[in-house]
């Protein structure tokens, strides 16, 4: 369980705090995904959960210990959104990585490397940012850790690639891993989200469950007054309504996003509503 409490964060030069006392909690099994507006602060947020940088006020803890410790980083993995990779081979970089964790598995890697066709004799920082970003997938998903946090992994990824990492992400989801993604393509890992956690105006706006959203919130083409959300997808006039039929709803993630940022309330109140009614199966 990765707990936070009462995060603040202000960048040393930076001008505005970007959290302000933000609690949430990331549960085991599943696979979140988490949503804000550009500048909301999803990276900053990624980034103090994989203790890059140290919170102005507050707390993070990783299964009841603060992070930070051996323990914790032999149990992350942390996909940053760019980065710089060293003048050496895949198979070279993965040889020096993999002895630092614990369950690191060489023939997982083989496969992931195989199914992304990767050569992994390919020296990696002359490697296409596609290229590139594969190949950290493929070493942090071979790694096997516990928390696995992705800032925008489908960014740059090709059709087939991300249908891999789809497909992947949801064989590595089980009782003990927390997988966090940060994403702006909602519809690339809709199959796969188990969570969703939108961060709006400094604050955590929604993190509910998949299963809970589906049961309480259906998509609706007729024009109702009793609508969340109402706006065109794929040309039709849809709304999100309350959903009243006792069966699972099929949903838009980024439905939901747009609803849940456009500065109702309402969607947020009554969730928290219908979460306090049955809260074994709110977030
Ligand atoms: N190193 C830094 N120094 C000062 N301010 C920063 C720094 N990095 C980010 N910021 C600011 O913090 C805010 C949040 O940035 P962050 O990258 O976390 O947002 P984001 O939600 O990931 O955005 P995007 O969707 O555009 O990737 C922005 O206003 C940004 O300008």
């Amino acid at each position: 369980m990765l707990t936070i409490k009462q995060l603040s964060y202000r960048y040393p030069k930076g001008k505005k705090t970007l959290y302000k006392n933000l609690d949430i909690t990331f549960s085991p099994g599943e696979i979140y995904g988490l949503m804000g507006q550009n500048g909301e602060g999803k990276t900053t947020l990624l980034k103090l959960v994989a203790g890059l940088i140290e919170p102005r006020d507050g707390q993070i803890t990783w299964c009841g210990e603060p992070i930070g410790g051996r323990h914790f980083l032999k149990d992350l993995f942390f996909l940053p959104e760019e980065t710089d990779l060293p003048p050496l081979s895949l198979q070279k970089y993965m040889k020096l990585l993999a002895p630092l964790y614990p369950k690191f598995s060489i023939s997982l890697f083989e496969e992931i490397a195989q199914k992304f066709n990767l050569e992994t004799n390919k020296v990696m920082h002359k490697m296409s940012f596609g290229q590139k970003k594969k190949s950290l997938i493929a070493l942090g998903l071979a790694t096997q850790c516990s928390l696995m946090i992705l800032d925008e992994p489908t960014n740059g990824l090709d059709v087939q690639s991300k249908a891999v990492l789809r497909d992947l992400l949801m064989q590595m989801q089980n009782p003990n891993r927390t997988i966090i993604i940060s994403t702006h393509q909602a519809r690339d890992l809709q199959e796969i989200i188990s969570g969703l956690t939108i961060l709006h105006e400094n604050r955590v706006v929604f993190n509910h469950t998949l299963s809970f959203m589906q049961q309480h919130l259906a998509i609706s083409t007729e024009t109702t007054q009793e609508s969340f959300h109402q706006s065109q997808l794929g040309g039709i006039q849809q709304s999100l309504i309350a959903n009243t039929s006792g069966q699972k709803s099929h949903l838009d993630l980024e439905f939901i996003f747009l609803a849940a940022t456009n500065g109702s309330q309402n969607i947020q109140r009554y969730l928290a509503q219908q979460a306090s009614q049955t809260p074994s199966i709110g977030v």
